[in-house]
């Protein structure tokens, strides 16, 4: 196997966040790697470093992006001719990947495996507090409330034996599916993509949309940016789920209507727990940050020590796999830039 060139698009934080020495050095072993520094200058690192050495950008076969690299258009793919597969360290490739660059039959791969364990661990933490009612009482005693106040404090509730709904038995759906299933709970899911043998084995019942809304205690949003699923949550929606009830988003606020999850949870008549919203970052006067009954974290579901480098990991392993001619585990094709995010 004769080694290629490999440009790696990430800023040195990135780098060190991403990849562990053995990863990096099992990198190294593969390809030749040039590390642009600041993946904002990719186009023009490539064009100072062009024919320069034998392991040069211009017969780089792979190149390994994340967040800050330049969308790959036609000008920039003209300058790596060889170029034949793009791992992204990430998860939605669409910022970066052009129709162009499935078209000119470049392979792409994704590391959103790695991040499904942090963002479900996060899911699971927000449905136990909304179900112990934790951001009222922090809000209480956090704003001086007296000790008293909290025997007014809605009833609350162990996860086991509580009915839960996971929206999309996604990658970050499946990791909250097996924590909640662990804990007790009792798991219904609502995807329409699942057929009914999958979702025996993954031991959960699969309902319709309205069913899990208007039964479940808590609703755990883990559907993917999808035309279709532009405000699966809406008013109507929002409406079926019982007083009391908890709504956990931490996919994208693209899947809930904000304006209408605001206006219920304002009320005090449903309970939520939120990792991602419509504008990031959340406006200091949002009327959302001041909630006793939501709480609020800033789109950091994913970003754990171990979430990472098994991100890099991921990278580093498909890379393997591509250059001994062995099938891609993580491999996207055009459809994936029908997501929005
Ligand atoms: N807060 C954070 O830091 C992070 C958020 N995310 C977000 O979490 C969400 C899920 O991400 P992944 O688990 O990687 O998704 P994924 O790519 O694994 O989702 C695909 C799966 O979703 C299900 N699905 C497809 N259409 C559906 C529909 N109409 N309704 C319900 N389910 C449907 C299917 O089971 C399909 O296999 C995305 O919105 C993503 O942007 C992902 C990673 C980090
Ligand atoms: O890592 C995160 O914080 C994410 O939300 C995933 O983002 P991405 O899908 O890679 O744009």
């Amino acid at each position: 196997m004769s080694r290629i060139a490999s440009v790696v698009s990430v800023s040195p934080t990135l780098r060190a966040e991403f990849f562990s020495p053995a990863a990096w050095e099992t990198l190294g072993t593969l390809t030749d790697v040039l590390l642009v520094d600041d993946p904002a200058t990719l186009g023009a690192t490539l064009d100072a470093r062009t024919g320069a050495a034998s392991s040069g950008p211009s017969r780089a076969e792979v190149l390994v992006i994340s967040w800050g690299t330049p969308r790959l258009d036609a000008a920039l793919l003209d300058r790596m001719p060889g170029l034949r597969l793009v791992a992204h360290t990430g998860a939605s490739v669409k910022p970066f990947v052009t129709p162009e660059l499935f078209a000119r039959g470049v392979r792409v791969t994704q590391a959103g495996q790695g991040m499904a364990q942090s963002v479900g661990e996060v899911s699971v933490v927000f449905a136990m507090a909304l179900l112990h009612q934790l951001p009222r009482f922090h809000h209480g005693l956090a704003s001086g409330a007296s000790w008293e106040d909290a025997e007014d404090a809605p009833p609350r509730y162990e996860i086991a034996g509580t009915r839960v709904g996971v929206i999309g038995a996604s990658r970050t759906g499946r990791a909250a599916i097996t924590m909640l299933r662990a804990l007790g709970a009792e798991v219904v899911v609502a995807d329409p993509t699942l057929s009914a043998a999958d979702a025996r084995a993954l031991g959960v019942a699969l309902v319709s949309l309205d069913d899990l809304l208007s039964t479940s205690r808590i609703t755990m949003v883990h559907a993917p940016t999808l035309p279709e699923t532009h405000h699966l949550v809406g008013a109507r929606e929002l409406a079926l789920m019982p007083d009391g009830a908890g709504l956990v988003n931490t996919a994208r606020s693209w899947l809930t209507d904000e304006d209408a999850l605001l206006r219920e949870v304002a009320s005090g008549r449903i309970d939520a727990a939120l990792d991602v919203f419509d504008a990031e970052p959340l406006p200091v006067d949002h009327p959302l940050r001041t909630l006793p009954n939501v709480l609020l974290t800033p789109h950091h579901a994913a970003a754990t020590v171990q979430g990472r480098l098994r991100q890099g990991a991921i990278v580093v392993e498909e890379i393997g796999r591509f250059l001994a001619g062995e099938p891609l585990q993580h491999e996207v094709d055009a459809a994936a830039l029908t997501r929005t995010g």
